[in-house]
């Protein structure tokens, strides 16, 4: 699904209305139904324990994501609910669509109430503290910098007040872009955005104060969005079927490609295993692992499926640059290469590494030691003479860039981008909610995976998935987008069965299979995937 900036949404909010004529009270009216609608759904489900009359206080900023909350009263009210509507804005600056709904609240008689400083907001308290729903209608995409002095006080008042709140198009205090609180942001339940998802709804830390991100059909023309040159791609089930085909019934081992994985050194066996069972589970027709010579015998003994090829090795057991001749050899026979698990940041190796990067005949995945050998050059990237994917963590990303990793952090959205941009390359930032930027395409934001996956040998498999689904003939920001994904959806799995805790790598080498079931063959695994798209901390 695409994904947006809050600038491409106005742009679109535009188009319909001048371009296509649909007068923005009318996308306004069905936002605001929608709103309330969300409002209802929580009726349904809380009314046994309340009281009559059910109770709801709607929150609204002088701006449009105002008028929907104004027309999401009228809804409200309408359906019989208790409605008061608390204004963070002086009246005369309401202006346009929102104020043809602000006026007709006021004539339908609901109660309107100003909130100018801390004496109204403890005047609201007693409505609020009874009411089984709050509507968050302070700021949308207009927001503009943080949010300062009083407004800050309302969005905690709203806050305090116990109740689930549902945000209107974005809570107010998150970017729409990066995900950052802008000063203070209000924690929703439910967030209804408005024709597709906004950026920052899906990045933490404001994924996690969306709560459940419901879209609402507005009513936009489907041109537009079409049409619509979208920064991000939601990566779901549809999106990654749609990279795969149907085998056909004569096909053998030859066709599903030949993988390279380069990886390990002496004590650092376990990385090369994960990542070639990762590549065998993803269909690679032939997996082999180059190891330092001295650990072949022990890798024989580890893998069964999985071929190796002895190269030459350092006096430290790890790979020696004798060993780049027998590698370049080896992977002309290959689709692609893995590099990196578990090779040791022995100098010697770190010069086998960039050499072999720069004339790779096949498309190589680089993680691991294979990023920290490049990150003092990694302009060479540029260089390779075959498309690259780098798959850092934060970390190896800020030394990648040259900033901290709290910098990265903070703007993974950016970072990315930057990495994508200068080094020419498909690049994969792990961690929640990871992010793949490939040159010409929009920005992959995968919402798999679960914070059980932060433990030793996890990017090893995914290494290894994605040099597999690179060989069987994926281009790069697919096999990215496809290995991330999957490799998401089997840590869930894992972690469903074993819990977040116990989970190790190995698990989610277990739960491949189960990935690809569900995403390719539409298997229902019990709401799992709904699971993988809420928010959560
Ligand atoms: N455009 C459409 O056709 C539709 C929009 N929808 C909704 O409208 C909002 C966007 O509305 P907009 O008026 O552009 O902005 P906001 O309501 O988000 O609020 C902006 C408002 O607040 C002021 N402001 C900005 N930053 C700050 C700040 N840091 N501190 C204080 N005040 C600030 C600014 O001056 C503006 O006046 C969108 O999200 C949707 O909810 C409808 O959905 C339908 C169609
Ligand atoms: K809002």
């Amino acid at each position: 699904m695409k994904v947006v900036s809050p600038s491409t949404m106005r742009e679109i909010d535009r188009r319909a209305i001048e371009d296509f004529g649909v007068p923005g009270v009318v996308l306004m009216e069905n936002a605001s139904r929608e709103v309330a609608a969300a409002v209802w759904r929580i009726w349904e489900r809380v009314k046994d324990n309340r009281r009559i009359p059910p109770k709801v206080a709607v929150f609204c900023g002088r701006g449009n994501n105002g008028g929907d909350g104004f027309g999401a009263a009228r809804h409200l009210a309408n359906m019989g609910f208790e409605v008061r509507v608390f204004v963070a804005a002086d009246p005369t600056e309401i202006t346009g669509d929102a104020a043809v709904n602000f006026e007709i609240v006021r004539r339908m008689g609901i109660p309107v109430i100003p909130l100018r400083g801390e004496n109204d907001l403890e005047k609201a308290r007693g409505f609020y503290t009874e009411s089984f729903a709050g509507v968050d209608a302070l700021f949308g995409t207009g927001l503009r910098g943080e949010i300062t002095g009083f407004h800050r006080k309302v969005i905690e008042f709203i806050n305090e007040g116990g109740c689930p709140v549902v945000a209107v198009d974005i809570p107010s205090g998150i970017c729409g872009l990066t995900g950052k609180i802008l000063g203070a942001a209000v924690r929703a339940e439910v967030t209804v955005t408005m024709g597709l998802p906004k950026i920052g709804l899906l990045l933490y830390p404001g994924a996690s104060y969306a709560g459940i991100i419901t879209l609402a059909d507005i009513g936009l023309p489907a041109k537009i969005l079409d049409d619509v040159k979208a920064e991000g791609l939601l990566l779901d089930r549809q999106v990654i079927s749609c990279y795969f085909k149907p085998y056909a019934p004569d096909a053998h081992k030859g066709d599903f490609g030949r993988v390279f994985i380069i990886a390990g050194s002496k004590g650092m066996t376990g990385a090369a295993v994960l990542a070639g069972l990762g590549a065998a589970r993803c269909g690679a027709g032939l997996v082999t692992l180059g190891v330092p010579e001295g650990l072949n015998d022990i890798l024989e003994v580890k893998v069964t499926e999985v071929m190796t090829l002895p190269l030459p090795q350092t006096p430290a057991g790890s790979l020696s640059i004798k060993a780049l001749e027998p590698a370049l050899e080896f992977a002309r026979k290959c689709d692609a290469v893995a590099m990196g698990p578990g090779l040791s940041r022995h100098e010697e190796t770190a010069e086998f590494v960039k050499k072999f990067v720069t004339e790779s005949p096949v498309p190589v995945v680089i993680d691991a030691d294979g990023l920290n050998a490049l990150s003092e050059y990694p302009g060479m990237l540029k260089k390779a003479k075959a498309p690259v994917v780098i798959t850092p963590h934060p970390g190896e990303m800020a030394r990648l860039l040259s900033i901290t990793a709290g910098e990265v952090q903070e703007n993974r959205w950016d970072a990315v981008r930057e990495a994508c941009d200068r080094f020419g390359c498909t690049v994969v930032l792990k961690g929640a909610r990871t992010l793949v930027a490939s040159p010409d395409h929009p920005v992959s934001i995968n919402p798999t995976g679960n914070p059980g996956m932060a433990t030793g040998g996890s990017g090893d498999v995914l290494t290894g998935m994605i040099a597999a689904l690179a060989a069987r003939g994926l281009k790069c920001h697919e096999a990215a987008a496809a290995g991330v994904y999957l490799h998401g959806l089997a840590g869930d799995l894992a972690a469903r069965e074993k819990g977040e805790i116990p989970l190790i790598a190995g698990d989610i080498i277990d739960h491949i299979h189960e990935a690809f079931k569900y995403a390719l063959e539409g298997e229902s695994l019990n709401g799992c995937e709904g699971q993988a798209h809420q928010g959560r901390d």
